[in-house]
């Protein structure tokens, strides 16, 4: 259902941006859609459209996408690049959150606001700004907000924490480990990400957004494994 009405938002969307009689606007399933989509679905859950689109196209067979602009690039340009790591790092907190909701913790709620944060993410990524107009600015510009409400989060867990004497490694049960492993997500999506900001393409506030979540990844994981009372394994120096 959610295809359907990501589909129909594209060819909404096309006709709000004009772009809709150009070549190789196909803007496919991009993050942004899919966002958009919830936005244009209607109160019974049905879509503007009766059609059911497939939800292949097989434009991207020939190792070519696009973007939220419109343009086609290799797969293996940098955006793609820092789109998948998006994807795989709300992946993996979507994993990790669904090991804290079997344990009952409530701040899993946060988890599911990041994924969504990520969502705007991907679609600030998506839209250089080299080939962006207004209308596409507009839908996915990236403010610095959901990054004082992070640091408000780590602070707060933080607060709670013994200090740290050592180096801890990811461990602490399997919430707390697939935080950590969220979090080493988290840090390649913004060694992704840190190229297009410095070349333009891409909201400086996207990069600060990655790089204050590893953190609030990492005092979660800690936090997570205190609640639990699960032991944090700590760094100990190989013997010879
Ligand atoms: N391998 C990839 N990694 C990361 N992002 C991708 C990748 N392929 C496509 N994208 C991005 O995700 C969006 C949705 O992907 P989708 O699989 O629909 O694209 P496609 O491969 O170009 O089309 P199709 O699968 O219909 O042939 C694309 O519009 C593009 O922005």
């Amino acid at each position: 259902m959610l295809r359907r009405a990501a589909a129909a938002a594209v060819r909404d969307l096309r006709g709000l941006l004009g772009r809709g009689d150009e070549p190789g606007a196909g803007w496919g399933r991009s993050p942004r859609l899919a966002l958009t989509a919830c936005a244009f679905r209607s109160p019974d859950g049905g879509s503007h459209s009766d059609r059911a689109p497939k939800i292949y196209t097989r434009t991207g067979d020939a190792g070519f996408s696009s973007t939220f602009t419109g343009e086609r690039r290799p797969k293996a340009d940098r955006i793609f690049e820092a789109l998948g790591a998006t994807d795989e790092l709300s992946s993996a907190i979507g994993l990790a959150g669904e090991f804290m909701s079997e344990k009952g913790h409530i701040f899993v709620e946060q988890l599911h606001k990041v994924q969504c944060m990520l969502q705007d993410v991907g679609s600030n990524i998506a839209t250089p700004l080299s080939s962006a107009r207004e209308a596409h600015l507009k839908r996915t510009s990236f403010s610095e907000k959901p990054v004082l409400e992070l640091e408000q989060w780590i602070d707060s867990y933080s607060e709670q924490l013994p200090p740290l004497r050592t180096f801890i490694l990811p461990s602490g049960g399997k919430s707390s480990a697939a935080l950590h492993f969220s979090r080493a997500v988290c840090r390649r999506a913004e060694r992704c990400v840190v190229p297009l900001v410095q070349a333009g393409e891409a909201d400086p506030n996207v990069a600060k957004y990655l790089n204050r979540l590893s953190d609030y990844l990492f005092v979660l994981a800690r936090y997570t494994a205190m609640k639990e009372g699960k032991e944090e394994k700590i760094y100990v120096k190989p013997g010879p």
